[in-house]
């Protein structure tokens, strides 16, 4: 492709030399994989700035660099503002900007993303829609599924994976927009038609400055809202009404408003909520009309959740008896709120709960249907907020009868620092247990009729991260382990 295309898609950039006819062949933001024909993208990143590697990108077949300053190379250099956003819009070019072919729904906040994403794409399935995912546990274009690294990929990636969509036939992508993808502009090049806000409480300290620059950044999805090259279909933002912080979202945009939540007035509402061991029902009331729920979901956070997917998907033309349907029919998502069954006398709950609001909504929610003790075995992850962790450890302590702390993924971290962290300034008994394998061993055995043992913090992952290594773990498969080996082997 001419690299004069791909910049009018650029307001303003200076070049050092004409580049008149100058072809691309590929997009690269990283020296260790630049192929020849690449024009190469310097990103000044978190760790390091990128332009330092602009010779070895030119060294690896680099035609042409973009950069925010001067740099010294054998090959044409482009100036311009922000290279984030360059790469933005250079990468959704150069895939013929596929987000704005596809209907995509993006969802922001705190907690609830993933889930809302499942509910989304479940009830879009039932339309026989082609669907397309991107968020934390994997992305899945239309059943074919690919890892991740991160829930919103960069921006090369995340166009990359729109136009594999868009070959796939998709019809409906959902995405997850996390704060760090909207900080980095990592969405800029995005066409999304409707944007969910789910809430915002404390979480990602270490990297925004303050609460307000966090939640300045998750605003921006908001006021991007309506930017993107299709004009044609209306844009809406999707948001909790309930959220503290629910009018700065909707002073954001300028495009179309549902509102959904319980307490305040909003277009979607729950009423005559009830919360049992079994899941969740509740009358919907709607613009279009009210209709019952019954969902095997649990927890007030579930009624949220299901607001808010069923806001979105009444945006895009659902029926309400579908979303009943789908609401009635969902299995939930690997690691949120997951039973774990091997014929025990007690439960045992998986749930990805890693802030502090999320874990006192998952422990109030067990407390409500447990009758015996609750037993938590939960641990902070390392090179993440560091705020986050005393609080993490209070709400164990407040909920909990029994509390170990364990390993979740330490990282770059020694655990005992994190444990410190957890710890020092807690009053009541706790164990400490860093191998999490035994620390779930001693709650299970310790685990009575009518109890129930949350294992919290790690959901679906399927690794423990120590000191740059991933290592095989994962929650459910080695509860399930315990668990039969305690049935056969009864003490
Ligand atoms: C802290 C953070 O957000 N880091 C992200 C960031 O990397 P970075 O800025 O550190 O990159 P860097 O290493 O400084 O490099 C800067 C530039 O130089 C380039 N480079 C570097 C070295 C070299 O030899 N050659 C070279 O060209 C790099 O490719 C890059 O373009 O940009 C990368 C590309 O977009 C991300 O993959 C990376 O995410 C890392 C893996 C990460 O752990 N991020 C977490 C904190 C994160 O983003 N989490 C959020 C939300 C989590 C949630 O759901 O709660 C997420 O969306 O995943
Ligand atoms: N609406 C909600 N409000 C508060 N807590 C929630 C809500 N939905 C889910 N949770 C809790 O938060 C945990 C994470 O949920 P989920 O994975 O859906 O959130 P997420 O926003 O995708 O998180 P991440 O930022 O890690 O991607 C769940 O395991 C559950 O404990
Ligand atoms: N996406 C979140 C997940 C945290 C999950 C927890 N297990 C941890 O490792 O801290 C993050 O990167 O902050
Ligand atoms: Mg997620």
């Amino acid at each position: 492709m001419k690299m004069k295309k791909l910049l009018r898609f650029i307001p303003f950039y200076k070049e050092n030399r004409p580049i008149s006819d100058l072809n691309v062949t590929g997009i690269s933001m990283d020296s260790r994989t630049t192929e020849p024909g690449d024009v190469f993208i310097c990103m000044r990143g978190v760790e390091v700035d990128g332009h330092r590697y602009a010779e070895d990108a030119v060294n690896r077949g680099a035609v042409v660099i973009l950069a925010e300053k001067p740099v010294d190379v054998a090959v044409p250099v482009i100036l311009v503002n922000d290279t984030s956003r360059a790469l933005a819009m250079i990468a959704a070019a150069f895939y013929e900007t596929p987000s704005e072919h596809l209907r995509v729904i993006g969802v922001t906040g705190t907690n609830g993303k993933t889930t809302i994403t499942y509910l989304l794409e479940e009830i879009f399935r039932i339309q026989k829609k082609r669907t397309g995912i991107i968020g934390t546990i994997q992305v899945n274009i239309d059943g074919k599924t690919f890892p991740v690294k991160n829930t919103t990929p960069d921006a090369l990636t995340l166009q990359r994976y729109f136009h594999k969509m868009r070959k796939a036939r998709v019809d409906q992508a959902i995405m997850e927009v996390s704060s760090h993808a909207l900080d980095q502009g990592r969405v800029y090049g995005c066409d999304i038609d409707i944007a969910i806000f789910t809430n915002l409480t404390r979480d990602h300290l270490d990297y925004h400055e303050n609460f307000d620059d966090y939640l300045r950044a998750k605003s921006l999805l908001f006021a991007q809202l309506g930017n993107g090259y299709n004009k044609e279909r209306e844009k809406f933002a999707v948001i909790n009404k309930d959220s503290p912080s629910a009018h700065r979202f909707i002073r954001s945009t300028s495009q179309g408003l549902l509102t959904y939540g319980i307490h305040e007035e909003a277009d979607v509402m729950a009423e005559d909520y009830s919360l049992t061991e079994t899941g969740t029902t509740f009358t919907m009331i709607t613009p279009v009309g009210s209709i019952p729920i019954n969902s095997p979901l649990m927890g007030m956070f579930s009624i949220y959740n299901m607001l808010a997917a069923a806001g979105a998907a009444l945006l895009s033309g659902v029926s309400l008896p579908a979303i009943q349907q789908s609401f009635r029919q969902t299995k939930g998502v690997r690691g949120r709120f997951e039973p774990v069954r091997e014929g025990q006398d007690f439960g045992v709950v998986i749930d990805y709960a890693h802030t502090p609001d999320s874990l006192e909504n998952v422990l109030k929610t067990i407390k409500e249907i447990c009758h015996g003790s609750i037993i938590i075995v939960i641990g902070c992850g390392g090179d993440r907020d560091r705020s986050k962790r005393p609080l993490m450890a209070e709400v164990s302590m407040e909920f909990a009868d029994s509390v170990i702390f364990t390993n979740d993924n330490p990282r770059s971290e020694d655990p005992k620092q994190i444990f410190r962290d957890m710890t020092n300034h807690l009053k009541g008994y706790h164990d400490i247990i860093e191998d999490r394998k035994e620390a779930i061993q001693k709650a299970l055995k310790a685990a009575k009729k009518g109890d129930v043992v949350l294992i919290a913090g790690k959901g679906h992952e399927t690794y423990q991260e120590i000191k740059g290594i991933r290592h095989y773990f994962d929650d459910c498969e080695i509860a399930r382990e315990i668990l039969r080996d305690m049935k056969e082997r009864p003490s």
